[in-house]
């Protein structure tokens, strides 16, 4: 009988994409994921907004003027892009295509809008998890707890919290998030499960075949 050696197996890249109204948590559940997860990688978008308090170009946002922003639309660098609360948000293609190319799961913090139009280029590799708080009183609570952004935009925020919301059916996952670590592990259990799926395993077909002849 031959040695069947179960190969490393390749799998397609997912991009995940974790979507919420401001304040509901998804920045603390991304960087606590991708602290745990080796083979996640952060979509670093280009903003317009201005840099908040810790924030570091680079890291949490490329922050770009208009004309940056606008320029490296005309050019087709964006995989998608929004305007949210009146900045401009998107998505350079480049860095998502290398990490999905070297294997690596993609992270993505967008919104409603933006998760519309990844899943229109990638309707076979998008995972689409909605993060709702549990209350709007918590997410008043939350937004001002953070410290980073003044009354009116807070007062702004929330006024939009309503509409962002009613897009919660277009995500394939739903997770209130009341406690960190919860919403944190039923994440990873959503990836877990998703690099699973058949679809995503392109080399089990030759593997199963050896398996067979053996
Ligand atoms: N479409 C799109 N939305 C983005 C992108 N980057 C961030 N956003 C969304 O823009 C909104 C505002 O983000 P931000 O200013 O960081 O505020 P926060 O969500 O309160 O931390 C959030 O809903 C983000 O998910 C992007 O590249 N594309
Ligand atoms: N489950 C939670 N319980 C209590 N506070 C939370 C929870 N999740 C996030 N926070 C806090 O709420 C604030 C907003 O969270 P953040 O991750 O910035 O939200 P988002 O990225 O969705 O706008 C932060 O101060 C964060 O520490």
């Amino acid at each position: 009988m031959n040695a069947v050696v179960a190969p490393t197996l390749e799998r397609r890249g997912l991009m995940l994409v974790l979507s919420s109204p401001s304040g509901a948590g998804k920045t603390t559940i991304s960087r606590i994921l991708l602290e745990r997860e080796e083979e996640l990688t952060l979509s670093i978008s280009a903003t317009t907004r201005q840099m908040r308090p810790g924030e570091i170009h680079g890291k949490d946002y490329f922050f770009v003027s208009p004309d940056e922003f606008n320029s490296m639309v005309d050019n087709n660098e964006m995989l998608e892009h929004a305007t949210v609360f009146d900045n401009k948000y998107g998505t350079p293609s480049e860095p998502v295509e290398q990490g999905l190319s070297s294997g690596q799961d993609v992270l993505f913090d967008i919104d409603w809008q933006g998760t519309q139009q990844v899943a229109a280029k990638a309707p076979n590799d998008i995972v689409r998890v909605f993060i709702l708080p549990p209350s709007l009183q918590e997410l008043e609570r939350r937004l001002y707890a953070r410290a980073q952004d003044s009354e009116e935009v807070v007062k702004g925020r929330m006024a939009k919290a309503a509409d962002e919301m009613s897009h919660w059916a277009e995500y394939d996952y739903i997770i209130v998030n009341t406690d960190v670590e919860k919403s944190v592990a039923d994440v990873q259990a959503i990836l877990r499960a998703e690099r699973l799926k058949r679809d995503r395993r392109p080399d089990l077909d030759s593997f199963v075949r050896g398996l067979r002849q053996a």
